[in-house]
């Protein structure tokens, strides 16, 4: 079998050549072109396996062959070189359908990584490992169908994805289906909770540290992105990094290089990267509160995530899987009228709040066939600011008790509520009281929201952060910790 097959596309006799080499010793072939129009005539004639092209040419611009590539249907991936400092030039180009991009001058182990990359997709490694990913993403209705077209589509490339939706609405999940049908997937998918890392420790978590750098780094540790080389990190509710965290993360993702605390240079990362959050990014932005730089940096594709309540036509589907993954396959069913009920329901908390309803009922049920009368739909509240107008009301929780013989609900958790005070009357210990107070509220807003970290903060009007914080301090556990 031939080697794959490379064109790449320079008008510097010299960086033709560099490239030309490095392709040659890792034993591609290559075919190369000066202008455009040899470009053009050559990729006519052969298919590819990466297009390699500068963005400067002299008969027009290395984006219009990417654009004429991505519209070629061949699927071939094309990778731009961009000179030093013109981000902007990279982002256009990846918007554009560019798989990759890579900086002048050219770092040939960055070159390499790359052109490795490229090759599993043509190869069709990709494709043999996306097609058959076990995908846990369930629903048919139009809004999944074009998510998944959507997906099968980013996996194919590089390009900084950011991904929006409703808390629980699984945007996690498509992080995870993007990387499985990447040509990464063989690597670490890491997530991060942005908001759950308290702000001192942040680089140390994010970039590692070297023995010795701070009192009590007694060994080396890598931080994320060196767990994540190779794969593809997912900054999840990226919208609550500080600022000072955000320029260096600015600077990891444009340089692909990060230094340990502690460290005298940098190493090289190969991570792509998915952000996530549940608030208004570019609000965020006109608020100060997120840089603009890096909001043009992640959010290259933005992928929307539609809530449950307008896909309400993958209930029934949903429904189905989130049993049988709870119970295993036929062992639990839903009683007529059931799935009325909670189609007529707005899930606020979308399919992590339905998986939750699911499991609470299947508690009150009769060897699993769940009845109306175990379903507790609660009264429909807002999310964030102004989300609760587009929902639509909510069902009344059904009034039918369980019967007495029923499975017993799990036993309510402990709830040591304060003792009320009169009006005249003082606390005997004040930092008790106080604690006692808030852990009452903590509490009632995790029950309320069925533990959802992100609800019940939002509703508290406090940072995740600073919530898990509270709960770690007032030893405040959720049923999944
Ligand atoms: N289409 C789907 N099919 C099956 N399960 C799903 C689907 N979408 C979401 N889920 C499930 O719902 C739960 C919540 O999903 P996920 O954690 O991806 O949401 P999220 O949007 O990232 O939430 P958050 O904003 O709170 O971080 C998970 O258990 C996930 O597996």
């Amino acid at each position: 079998m031939s080697a794959p097959r490379i064109l790449v596309l320079d008008d510097e006799a010299d960086l033709r050549e560099l490239l030309e080499i490095t392709l040659l010793k890792m034993g591609l072939d290559v075919d190369s072109a000066a202008t455009l129009r040899q470009a053009r005539s050559l990729f006519d004639e052969r298919d590819y396996a990466l297009v390699l092209t500068d963005m400067r040419l002299p008969d027009g611009l290395g984006l219009e062959l990417v654009r004429e590539i991505a519209a070629s249907g061949k699927g071939t991936p094309v990778a731009v070189i961009t000179a030093y400092g013109s981000a902007e030039n990279a982002v256009v180009a990846l918007k554009a359908g560019a798989f990759d991009y890579i900086a002048k001058p050219v770092a040939l182990d960055a070159l390499r990584v790359m052109v490795r990359s490229a090759l599993k997709l043509s190869e069709g490694a990709a494709a043999a490992d996306g097609g058959a990913v076990d995908s846990r993403m369930i629903g048919h209705s139009p809004a999944m169908q074009s998510l998944r077209a959507q997906i099968a589509r980013l996996a194919r490339s590089m390009a900084p994805i950011s991904i929006t939706g409703e808390s629980g609405s699984g945007k996690e999940l498509a992080a995870r289906e993007i990387h499985a049908q990447s040509s990464r997937a063989s690597k670490p998918f890491v997530a991060v909770n942005c908001g759950a890392i308290p702000e001192t420790l942040m680089e140390a978590e994010f970039f590692g540290y070297r023995k010795g750098a701070f009192t009590g780094a007694a060994e080396e540790r890598d931080g994320f992105f060196q767990a994540a080389n190779g794969g593809t990190l997912m900054l999840d509710e990226v919208a609550d990094l500080p600022l000072a965290m955000q320029v260096k993360l600015l600077r990891a993702i444009q340089e692909r290089r990060v230094r340990k605390i502690g460290a005298t240079s940098e190493e090289p990362v190969d991570v792509r990267i998915i952000s996530a959050t549940h608030q208004d990014l570019a609000r965020c932005v006109e608020t100060g509160k997120f840089r603009q730089d890096l909001f043009y940096r992640l959010n290259v594709i933005e992928l929307a995530l539609p809530p449950l309540r307008e896909r309400m036509d993958d209930l029934a589907l949903l429904a189905d899987g989130i049993l049988n993954r709870l119970t295993g396959p036929g062992q639990a069913s839903l009683g007529p009228g059931v799935l009325e009920a909670l189609k007529a329901y707005s899930f606020p908390g979308n399919v992590r709040e339905l998986e939750n309803v699911l499991e609470r009922a299947l508690a009150f049920a009769n060897d699993g066939a769940i009845q109306v009368g175990d379903l507790s739909l609660k009264a429909a509240r807002p999310v964030e600011g102004g989300r609760s107008e587009t929902m639509t009301p909510a069902v009344a929780p059904a009034p039918v008790p369980p019967p007495v013989e029923a499975v017993q609900a799990p036993p309510p958790r402990p709830m040591a509520a304060p003792v009320a005070l009169g009006p005249a009357e003082l606390p005997s210990n004040l930092p008790e009281y106080l604690e006692q107070v808030e852990r009452d509220i903590i509490q009632r807003a995790l029950q309320q929201t069925q533990f959802n970290r992100t609800q019940a903060a939002a509703l508290l009007g406090i940072s995740v952060r600073q919530l898990r914080y509270q709960m770690q301090k007032l030893d405040i556990c959720a049923p999944d910790d």
